[in-house]
């Protein structure tokens, strides 16, 4: 096999040292606030809004501590992304519209116009988006804020004072739309699980990828609370243990019946017929039906149809990216090899030892039972369904925004 191009192909990314103690930009306060942390812990919300400062759930802390970061600027946002301490694909969409209030609020504070200030929303777009290639909804919702901005300076007696904060609303707005989306998720993922089932899951797709309840493990709290008696295998999922740290800390705190497996322990139970239902998220997925997961997705879902396990993704329709025709359009993040080396900065791997590390594969769409989204669930041929699925969701949000902006005028006349 021809050497993996580990360093060459981490583009711009900086190069990052092992996930547990990574340095993060100064926090923007000294102390996290009391009530800021209330606040946390009452909601496990990964991105939220409080006392005019953008606060993030360290994730690379948990479980064994609970630590909150705040970001005053675009980069840190962006570096925040970067070295997840915000990770998820809509937990980095919201974080990635709150950097756009940023970037728009610091130029409002240096004295900007109208123009300077959607000018720095989008200079902020720019930036973030770069943080993390993969999961689409961070484009996404950085897209639908910058045109949210743009609409909005359209409008005659648009103030710059005005548009920024009609932009923090927008971002509020966007976080308030992912739990809809997710509770709508859950309940037609519930509809295809039966009682008792076993259920098999890999990554982190819960409260702290997404703005409450989850998707593939919104399903699960879904079914969980509707008594259905389920019982879940959490994959570890190396290399940075999303399964470990983050699945298995939430499920425990839902009262949620789980074993935490190592990852290659699925294909085996799968044989032996202990579980009945894959679920997964998605960062991104194409047209056709391809779909960008965690690595290690793809090798669980082989298992899966040798098994005859069906494989469900759970995907919020902005994972859906119909500008991608198929799997090999979609960019896979590689990340540092420390990552693989280290295990929460315990060294386990000869130092130096050559790591290829892509943080992500692409299942191909022949091997998914169905994706469930907000709109229903899609079968194959994904090509039709999801299409119909992604317009249906952006006619929705059109019609919303476009009844919000007419709003806007009339106030602004
Ligand atoms: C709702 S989460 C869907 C995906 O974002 C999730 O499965 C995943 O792969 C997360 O990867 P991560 O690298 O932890 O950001």
């Amino acid at each position: 096999m021809a050497a993996p191009a580990a360093a060459a192909s981490s583009g711009s990314l900086p190069k990052l040292a092992t996930f547990a103690g990574e340095p993060v930009a100064k926090p923007a306060m000294d102390a996290i606030p009391e009530r800021a942390r209330s606040l946390a812990t009452k909601t496990y919300r990964p991105v939220f809004w409080h006392d005019d400062m953008l606060f993030l759930i360290d994730q690379r802390a948990l479980p064994t501590d609970f630590e909150l970061t705040s970001c005053n600027t675009v980069a840190m946002v962006g570096e925040c992304i970067n070295l997840m301490v915000v990770r998820g694909a809509p937990a980095i969409g919201a974080a990635g519209a709150y950097g756009l209030v940023i970037g728009a609020r610091k130029a409002l504070s240096d004295g900007g116009d109208l123009a300077a200030v959607v000018a720095a929303a989008k200079a902020a777009k720019v930036e973030l988006d770069a943080a993390r290639p993969t999961a689409v909804n961070l484009e996404w919702a950085t897209a639908r804020m910058a045109a949210i901005a743009e609409a909005l300076a359209g409008i005659d007696g648009m103030t710059a004072d005005r548009l920024t904060s009609t932009l923090l609303t927008e971002a509020h707005e966007l976080c308030d739309l992912d739990v809809r989306t997710n509770m709508a998720m859950s309940r037609f993922g519930a509809d295809l699980v039966p009682e008792g089932a076993n259920m098999l899951h890999h990554c982190n797709t819960g409260a702290l990828a997404t703005i409450d309840f989850g998707t593939a493990l919104g399903v699960i709290y879904e079914c969980h609370a509707q008594g259905k008696g389920v019982h879940v295998w959490v994959d570890e999922t190396r290399p940075r243990l999303q399964g470990a740290r983050l699945t298995a800390w939430e499920l425990m705190r839902a009262g949620v019946p789980m074993h935490l497996i190592a990852d290659g322990a699925s294909g085996g139970l799968m044989r032996a017929g202990k579980v009945d239902v894959v679920v997964f998220g998605a960062d991104r997925v194409a047209a056709n039906g391809d779909t960008a997961n965690k690595i290690g997705t793809y090798t669980m879902c082989c298992a899966a149809r040798e098994n005859g396990v069906p494989a469900y993704a759970v995907v919020p329709t902005s994972t859906i990216d119909l500008t991608v025709p198929t799997g090999e359009g979609i960019p896979i993040e590689e990340r540092s090899g420390d990552e693989v080396r280290c295990i929460k900065g315990a060294q386990v791997a000869p130092e130096d030892c050559p790591v290829f590390n892509p943080a992500f594969d692409v299942t191909p769409a022949k091997m998914i039972t169905g994706i469930i989204t907000e709109m229903g669930v899609c079968y194959p041929p994904f090509a039709v369904s999801l299409r119909k699925a992604k317009e249906a969701a952006e006619e929705a949000i059109k019609a919303e925004w476009d009844a919000k902006l007419a709003a806007v005028r009339a106030g602004s006349a």
